[in-house]
Formats: structure tokens, sequence, C-alpha cells
């Protein structure tokens, strides 16, 4: 079988050279810093940050990348580069006991979700401070939609309840080569899980925002009855200042954060 139709994951090229400039610099001061980069490709990101950073790790899939970069890098003793899958990898083998990771990477968008999911599990893990990441424009706008406005959802409300979220500048198709079908935006997340102050516990919580955003066109209450909440639980626990056809994707997580409280202080029928 030929390889020449092999998909090769995600590989779009940054050559932009302003780009993977300001993408450095949005990581700000890394002298003193732990960094791994997701998916370093030729290195476009890596060759600016080796110099900058304390430590850099530097986690790539393909075995010639890999391979070309551990070369190139030979004779810079704060870079390592690992051959591997960063979804299998445990990124806390990685980072020095006692110490907080920033993480950069122009991401495999096939895969998109997968890391972010990885990498809030690290940041309530307390491995994690930073980001700086690419990914598709309509990804990013989802990541950062306010409630309210279309783009808010399952992965804005999970995004925001474990990391505050900058959108910081959008890329077009020509600043990769080969270019890309689509955008690419370039966003920074502050590592800040919510879980405490809002008062819910992580897992409990991370199943209660899938069940309510199961079905966009369907109320908060509609979800959560699909979810098997029968409806004088609902209504016994329902907080007054939750509209009875307020759809999750019009509210904060705070007064969802209320109603999975006081959830879970009612039994729950089926
Ligand atoms: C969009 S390219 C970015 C390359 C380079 N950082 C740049 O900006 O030019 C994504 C990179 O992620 C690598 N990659 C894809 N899947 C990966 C995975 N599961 N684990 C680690 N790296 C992966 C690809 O081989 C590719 O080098």
């Amino acid at each position: 079988m030929s390889n020449k139709r092999k998909p090769k994951f995600g590989q779009n090229f940054l050559v932009d050279d302003n780009a993977r400039h300001a993408i450095v610099d949005a990581l700000g001061d890394i002298s003193n810093r732990t960094v791994l980069e997701i998916g370093p490709g030729h290195g476009a990101i890596t060759s600016l940050l080796a110099p900058r950073a304390q430590r850099l790790i530097a986690l790539e899939l393909d075995h010639s990348l890999a391979a070309e970069l551990t070369f190139k890098f030979r004779d810079q003793p704060n870079v390592t580069i690992v051959q591997g899958d960063v979804l299998e990898t445990d990124l806390a083998a990685l980072i020095p006991e006692g110490t907080t990771a920033d993480v950069i990477g122009n991401l495999p968008y096939y895969i998109t979700s997968d890391i972010l999911l990885q990498l809030f599990a690290a940041g309530r893990a307390g491995l994690l401070n930073r980001a700086v990441l690419m990914m598709q424009r309509e990804v990013a706008d989802r990541l950062s939609a306010s409630p309210g406005v279309k783009e808010y959802g399952l992965l804005a409300a999970t995004t925001q309840v474990n990391a505050e979220v900058d959108n910081l500048f959008t890329l077009p198709p020509s600043a990769f080569n080969p270019p890309p079908d689509v955008f690419s935006t370039v966003l920074r997340l502050h590592f800040a899980p919510r879980f405490e102050e809002l008062q819910v516990d992580p897992a409990g919580f991370d199943s209660f925002l899938k069940q309510i955003f199961a079905q966009k066109r369907k109320t908060l209450h509609n979800n959560l009855r699909a979810a098997s909440y029968d409806p004088e639980t609902l209504a016994a626990a329902w907080p007054a200042e939750i509209p009875p056809q307020a759809r999750a994707e019009s509210l904060a997580l705070e007064p969802l954060a209320a109603l999975y409280r006081a959830l879970a202080q009612h039994p729950r029928g089926l």
C-alpha cells in the first residue's frame, strides 16, 4: 500500500516569522520555567523557545521530525525532544516535582479537544500555570465565548471552569505551509480551576455540564429531564435566579453551580 495518502498528523507548518515570535512572546518570561511544547514539527517555535526557557521538553509524534529536532538541538542541554503521542504521555512525569510548567503548541487540529481535556486535568492537578495554544479559529471562538452568544456551549463552560481564556490573534491559512483550509487563532489559558470557589466536585460537575449541554435546542429543564431527573426533584431544587425556560447556553457558571449543588441535596427520582 502506498504511503502517499497517509494522513500526516495535522502537519501545517508555521512559516510567518512575526507570528512565531508573537506566539512565543505571549508566554512571557520563561527564563526560570519548564516549558512543554506540543508538536514542534520542524522547530518554528522550538528554536525561539530554546534560548529563552530554563528547560524545554518538546513532544513530537512523527519519528522523522523528532529525529531531525534531536539532531538540531543536540548541543542545547536544556532542550529534550521526546518522540511520542502527547495524549499517551504522562505530563506529570516530565515536570520536576514541586514545580509547574507552561505549555505551548501550534496544535494538531484533529486532536485539539482531547489535548485540552488532558491539559485541564493537569491544571487541576496543579501541574500547569499557563498555555499558549494555536487552534482552528472556530474552536478558539467556542472556548472563549461568553454565555448568551451562539458559540457558547459545553466547550466554553468546560474550559472556563478550568482556566481564564484570552483570545490573542488570528492568522490566515497563508501563515502555514501547506496552508490549512481554516483560519487559526492563538489563545492564552491561565489555569485557575474554579471548582472550590463554585463549591462543586470536579467529576460530578463535569458530568452535569455534559447533561445540561447535551441538546442545544432543549431547555435546561428538558435536558435534565432527558438525563432522568424527575419533575418534582427539579421543582424542589430549582434556584429562583434561573428562569424556568432558560437554556444552559444563556447561563454563567455561578447559577449552573447553584443548580448542581441544589440537585445534589435532593434525592434524585427516576
Ligand atoms: C500544526 S503542526 C505544528 C508544527 C510546528 N510547531 C509549527 O508551528 O510549524 C502540528 C505538529 O504536531 C505533531 N503531532 C500530531 N499529532 C501529535 C500527537 N498526538 N502528539 C505529539 N505531536 C503530534 C505533528 O507531527 C506536527 O509536527
